[in-house]
Parts: C-alpha cells; sequence; structure tokens
C-alpha cells in the first residue's frame, strides 16, 4: 500500500500525521504469510483448546447401535394399539444386550442407552408399566406413540461423514466427540512460538523494589495470561530498559526463536520510544499508528527470518495497559488465530442500545469498556464503565464487552445503537467455546 493511498488514512492529528484505519490496518495484519505449519499428534487429554490439523470422518456410527433413550421395556410398537398385556422375555441392560429376537406379544425390560433387541421398536416408560411377575400390563398403551424413546445408529456421527475439519479450535465439547469416535490421539498443530517484552526505565518486575516515579509491569502479564489462553508456546523475556541498543539487540536475538514478538511501551513520539527504530532497522514496518483510541501508536512488522526460515512478524504495542488489551483483542488475536491455523474463527459482535452518551472523533475508531444488560423485553443495551483512560485497566475488568463507536461517530446518544464485542469470546483468556 502506497503512502499516497489517502482513502486508507482519513484521520489527520493537528500535527499533520496521518493514521490507518482500524479495517485497513487488520486487513494488513491478516494479510501476513502463513507458511508451512507443523502439525504433531497429541494425546486426547492435552488437546483442548489446540488446532485440529486434519479432518476427521465418523469410523463408525455413534451411537453404534439402536438403543433405548429411557428405562422401560422394549416391544414391538405395532402392538400398542391392541394390546395392554406382555409376557417379560428379558432383560437388555448397557452394556448386556438381549441377543435372541423378541417374539409377538412378548417385551424385554431395558436400560436407558442399551441396545434394542431385534423384533422391537418401541419403548415404553417404567412410570407406565405395571408388572406382575413376568406379566407386563400398560393401562395407557394407546397414548404411547410407536417407535417412540428410541435413538438411532449414527442419529449423532454417521459413520463416513465429515465430523470435525482440519483448521477447527477444539473446545470441551469437541474433546468429547473425539472421544466417542474412539480417537486415542489427533493431529494437531504445533504452538505458536511468542516471545513477549516490556519496555521502560519505569517498569519494575513484580516482587522487586518500587523506585520512584517507577510501576509495576502489568503488560507482560496480561500478554502472557491472553497468549496462553491461546495455547501459544510463550517466551517470557523480561523487562527491556530505554536503551536502542539493548532494545535492537534483544529483537533480533527473539526473532531467531520465534513466529511473533510482541512488546509494549516505547512507540509513541517520546525522547525514549526506541522500539519503532528498532523495527526499521532489522525488519520492515507495516504501519505505525492507526486511527483508533486506545491503541493510537501501534507499530507492525516484522524482524526478518526466524531460524526456521519463517518471517517473524512484530507488533509493537503502546504502554498504556488499556490499549495493550484492546489492540491485542482487535488486531492481534485474528492473526494468532490464523498462525496456529485456525480458519474458521469470527469474533463475535452484537448490536446494543446506548443508555448514555458517548463521545469520540470523526475518522477514528473508539473502544470503550462496557456493560451490557439484557432488558425484560429481550433487548440490549450497553453503557460505559465510566471514565475510559487507557490506563484505567479496573475498566476492562468492570467491563464485559468492548463498545465500538464507528469512524464516521463523532458522538453516541442515548438511544443510539452500537456495535459490541462480548467478552467471553472475545478475549481468549475466557472460556472457549
Ligand atoms: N506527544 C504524544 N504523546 C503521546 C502520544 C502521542 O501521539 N503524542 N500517544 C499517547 C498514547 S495514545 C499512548 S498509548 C502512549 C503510548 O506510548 P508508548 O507506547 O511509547 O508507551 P510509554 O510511553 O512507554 O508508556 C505509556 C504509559 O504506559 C505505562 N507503561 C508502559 N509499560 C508498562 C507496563 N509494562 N506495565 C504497566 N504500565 C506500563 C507507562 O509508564 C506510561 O504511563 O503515549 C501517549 N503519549
Ligand atoms: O491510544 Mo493510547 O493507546 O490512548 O492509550
Amino acid at each position: 500500500m502506497s503512502e499516497s493511498d489517502l482513502s486508507c488514512f482519513d484521520f489527520v492529528t493537528p500535527g499533520g500525521n496521518r493514521h490507518l484505519k482500524l479495517e485497513e490496518g487488520a486487513r494488513l495484519i491478516q494479510s501476513m504469510g502463513l507458511g508451512q505449519l507443523q502439525a504433531t499428534q497429541l494425546p486426547l487429554h492435552q488437546v483442548m483448546g489446540r488446532v485440529l490439523a486434519e479432518d476427521v470422518i465418523a469410523p463408525f456410527n455413534v451411537p453404534r447401535q439402536v438403543n433405548a433413550a429411557m428405562d422401560g421395556f422394549a416391544l414391538k410398537g405395532d402392538e400398542l394399539a391392541t394390546s395392554r398385556d406382555w409376557k417379560i422375555v428379558g432383560q437388555s441392560f448397557a452394556g448386556h444386550a438381549f441377543t435372541q429376537p423378541v417374539e409377538a406379544g412378548c417385551a424385554v425390560q431395558i436400560t436407558t442407552g442399551a441396545p434394542m433387541p431385534s423384533g422391537t421398536d418401541t419403548v415404553v416408560m417404567k412410570e407406565l408399566c405395571r408388572v406382575e411377575s413376568d406379566q407386563l400390563h400398560i393401562d395407557q398403551a394407546l397414548a404411547v406413540r410407536p417407535g417412540s424413546n428410541v435413538r438411532q445408529a449414527g442419529e449423532d456421527m454417521a459413520e463416513g461423514s465429515l465430523i470435525l475439519s482440519r483448521g477447527q479450535r477444539l473446545g470441551p465439547v469437541e474433546v468429547g466427540m473425539l472421544a466417542s469416535l474412539g480417537f486415542a490421539q489427533v493431529k494437531i498443530y504445533v504452538p505458536l512460538k511468542v516471545a513477549v517484552f516490556s519496555t521502560g526505565d519505569e517498569v519494575r518486575a513484580p516482587g522487586d523494589a518500587l523506585a520512584d516515579s517507577s510501576l509495576y509491569d502489568t503488560n507482560r502479564f496480561t500478554l502472557m495470561s491472553v497468549l496462553k489462553g491461546l495455547e501459544c508456546d510463550v517466551s517470557d523475556l523480561g523487562i527491556l530498559p530505554d536503551d536502542e541498543q539493548v532494545i535492537e539487540e534483544a529483537l533480533r536475538s527473539a526473532a531467531q526463536q520465534h513466529r511473533l514478538v510482541l512488546t509494549s511501551g516505547g512507540v509513541s513520539v517520546g525522547e525514549a520510544d526506541f522500539v519503532k527504530q528498532a523495527l526499521n532497522r532489522l525488519g520492515q514496518t507495516s504501519f505505525w499508528q492507526l486511527a483508533i483510541r486506545p491503541g493510537r501508536p501501534i507499530a507492525f512488522g516484522d524482524l526478518g527470518l526466524n531460524q526456521e526460515g519463517e518471517t517473524c512478524l512484530f507488533a509493537g504495542l503502546p504502554g498504556n495497559p488499556v490499549a495493550v488489551m484492546v489492540t491485542f483483542c482487535v488486531l492481534l488475536q485474528p492473526l494468532i488465530r490464523k498462525l496456529q491455523g485456525e480458519t474458521e474463527w469470527v469474533g463475535l459482535t452484537w448490536m446494543a442500545r446506548s443508555t448514555e452518551t458517548m463521545k469520540s472523533r470523526t475518522g477514528r475508531s473508539d473502544f470503550h469498556r462496557g456493560i451490557f444488560t439484557i432488558t425484560e423485553n429481550g433487548e440490549l443495551e450497553v453503557r460505559t464503565t465510566g471514565h475510559q483512560g487507557s490506563g484505567i485497566l479496573t475498566s476492562m475488568h468492570e467491563a464485559n464487552c468492548l463498545i465500538r463507536i464507528e469512524e464516521d461517530r463523532d458522538r453516541i446518544e442515548v438511544g443510539d445503537r452500537v456495535r459490541i464485542y462480548p467478552f467471553s469470546r472475545w478475549l481468549p483468556g475466557y472460556p472457549l467455546v
């Protein structure tokens, strides 16, 4: 994309700086080459949250046999129209099938999940049955629909059908499906190697002493947590001082071993903001500065090839903790999922009615931290968490969504509809459903 393509830069600061639109930045990030993904076989108990590297075809029907959906008596449904009494000829329990054919006028006691004996097609619930020695009596026989309370073979997963596709992230349900099909192991993409640094002379590791005007490192911990939630192989590379040489050397070395390097801080226009200079020298800058808030100064590019011959991508996130979370959610999460081989993921968004006025600036996408609720009429409403400073991390804690104010709006009125990004799916640290 050329700098002269002005349509991509519809936000210009008073100083004349042009900023790339959010969607353009997101498109550039998502266009980064995928390369060859490595895969490995893993036992089932290790695949939760990981991305499947093969299609899964059902090797047999689940359930394997026609079986009872209720505890009761198996009989031939046609007979319910004319009879009230049956002779009990045996039992079919889960794990202990009744193997002989059932003659006319006969019934078999059956438990949920047990195979239907041949000659039967209906289960009458135990609650409707009266038993005297080997005689079954059903008063309300006409009320029982022939064929009811029976589960068909393959009604869940049919033999030969595609059950899960390559590129699918496995949640608890998918792991259970694989287990039902008897797979003790499956092919999974190897974890994405991601390095995380914090930068800044003022930043201290939790546990260390604080000096005057220093603060504890938040960003390395939020980033490592969301990356682990996405099942990345995370390297904690600590805190870098505001030293051009040190930053450049650390990035050069991290680029060798990783597919993605993330830093926070040092990407704005301050005297000690060296990260983007290092990026320019080591590789290429794709963009720096997006028309979003928070997260405006974000440097994205690559640091050249790693040891495996893959391009090591780089994102220099702003220092403010909320800007880190918002840029991660909106821009990096889709990239990371793609680099992990995930193909189907789309972030969930809803429209909600705002219950308060919100201010923004035309040409810029603002992300406020929001709390959505559902009214008695089932309508989605949203309000902000209050003060929206990008250093106020508790606003993320209080929120259950991000509220996006689109580029063409400078104000949201009470009653206006806004797009919200609910957190449960959006933030990878939350359950992956
Ligand atoms: N003249 C301008 N000043 C600023 C601009 C601008 O465009 N022109 N942009 C502002 C915006 S927006 C942001 S965001 C910040 C981002 O700046 P940097 O990425 O260079 O970040 P720092 O200056 O290093 O830090 C900003 C802020 O965040 C704190 N911080 C940094 N790292 C951590 C950490 N690991 N854990 C917790 N907190 C951290 C740092 O102490 C600062 O308070 O720049 C604005 N300024
Ligand atoms: O855009 Mo900054 O990223 O306000 O915090």
